[in-house]
């Protein structure tokens, strides 16, 4: 049995997924782990497909946005070290006990009520990573008294188990690197201040893509590798540095649904913002706005049907787009590309990412769980993931 039934797909290159940590475990001292980020669903991938593919590529740890996104992980039987970036209340401690998930801490106050639920619940104790604000001004301790504070303060937790310690970049995908420097020396001195206290550093990192790719000896014990995981840099300048070749993994299709010949002139979808002229070939493709195939592409976005670009012509509907072909070309359930490569083609995410006046990040995350995820090894299909069919 089919395993969707609309004709669009994301297509998930797990070889690419293998090289891009096959390069960056190269491109880094030895000593240094990859840990994948895998949050937002894997950059839109797909978390647990990546991640297992990560894991057996050459990473040893994972991270995510939030814990309900390290239970997907769990739940999916992976078992690797997972640590959670962001904030977690104290009131979901218990959670992260049970699926033995790391947590960030950067508050006495967070640590001392964590520590209590967990005593109270007799649970085992919880892996904390403390994260020191150098600059990207969101979540961290600022000052060395802080940190010293907090560090005491998980050292006094029965429960809660000082295992890590990290900043994170602002400005490390920029050619000048004043900013990103300035962050590293303050992250410097934040762990000389704990090794004058005595203290045995845990877990020490700082290095997002960017940073792995311009500053590989700052890998400590591990980077955090996100979007070059998937292929993508994380600038136009670090693209341009190639210091490290990257290899996109996602890719966006389609097959037509309907096509059609203009023998009048006609006008196109909502809005009636293009008209057809007498010759000109139509052909209407399943997937739209609500798929996360960005409005703002109407009349500007193209697509690879043969190995050529056409045109997004009229505006993106919610479930469906229409391209100009040329006359004569096109006709039901022939595959189209809008994300990707075909013949010597290609539609980047970074040229969707201009056309929409974001970034790259961005563009994979917007693809929900209407669209099937398709993974593929060697060029054959693996598994295919359909979020949808699991409601
Ligand atoms: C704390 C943190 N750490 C690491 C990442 C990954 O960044 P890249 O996608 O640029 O590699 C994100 C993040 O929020």
């Amino acid at each position: 049995m089919k395993p969707f039934s609309r004709d669009t797909w994301v297509e998930v290159d797990l070889n690419a997924i293998r090289a891009n940590v096959e390069t960056f475990r190269g491109h880094l001292p030895k000593s240094t782990g990859i840990m994948a980020v895998v949050k937002a669903d894997g950059y839109g991938h797909g978390a647990v497909h990546v991640a297992r593919e990560a894991l057996a590529s050459g990473a040893d740890s994972l991270a995510v946005a939030m814990l309900d996104e390290a239970v997907i992980l769990r739940t999916a039987g992976i078992d690797a070290p997972i640590l959670v970036l962001g904030y977690t209340p104290a009131d979901s401690v218990e959670t992260a006990s049970r699926l033995n998930v790391e947590l960030t801490a950067y508050s006495t106050e967070w640590i001392v009520s964590a520590n209590q639920r967990l005593e109270q619940a007799e649970l085992r104790p919880v892996g904390v990573h403390v994260k020191t604000d150098t600059g990207m001004g969101r979540l961290g301790v600022r000052t060395t008294a802080d940190l010293l504070e907090v560090v005491a303060a998980l050292e006094n937790s029965a429960k809660l188990e000082w295992t890590g310690i990290f900043t994170h970049f602002a400005c490390a995908d920029e050619p000048d690197t004043t900013h990103v420097r300035g962050q590293h020396e303050m992250f410097q001195s934040f762990l000389q201040a704990l090794r004058e206290q005595g203290k045995k550093l845990p877990k020490v990192h700082c290095c997002n893509t960017a940073a792995a790719i311009a500053f590989p000896d700052w890998g400590y014990d591990t980077i955090r590798l996100g979007i070059g995981l998937y292929g993508l840099y994380p600038s136009p300048y670090m693209k341009e540095r190639a210091d490290v070749r990257l290899v996109p993994a996602l890719s966006l299709k389609t097959k037509i649904a309907h096509v059609k010949t203009a023998v009048e002139p006609f006008t196109v979808s909502y809005g009636a913002t293009y008209t057809a002229k007498p010759g000109e070939r139509i052909a209407t493709l399943p997937i739209g706005y609500a798929d996360g195939y960005s409005r703002l592409l109407s009349n500007r976005g193209e697509v690879l049907y043969n190995g050529s670009r056409y045109q997004v012509v009229g505006r993106v509907c919610m479930d469906q787009i229409m391209v100009r072909l040329e006359p004569g070309l096109g006709q039901v359930d022939e595959e189209v590309v809008l994300y990707g490569k075909q013949g010597n083609e290609e539609i980047s995410l970074d040229e969707v990412a201009a056309l929409l006046g974001t970034i790259n990040y961005e563009v994979p995350c917007m693809l929900n769980y209407r669209i099937p995820r398709v993974y593929v090894r060697n060029k054959e299909v693996v598994e295919v993931f359909h979020p949808l069919a699991m409601k």
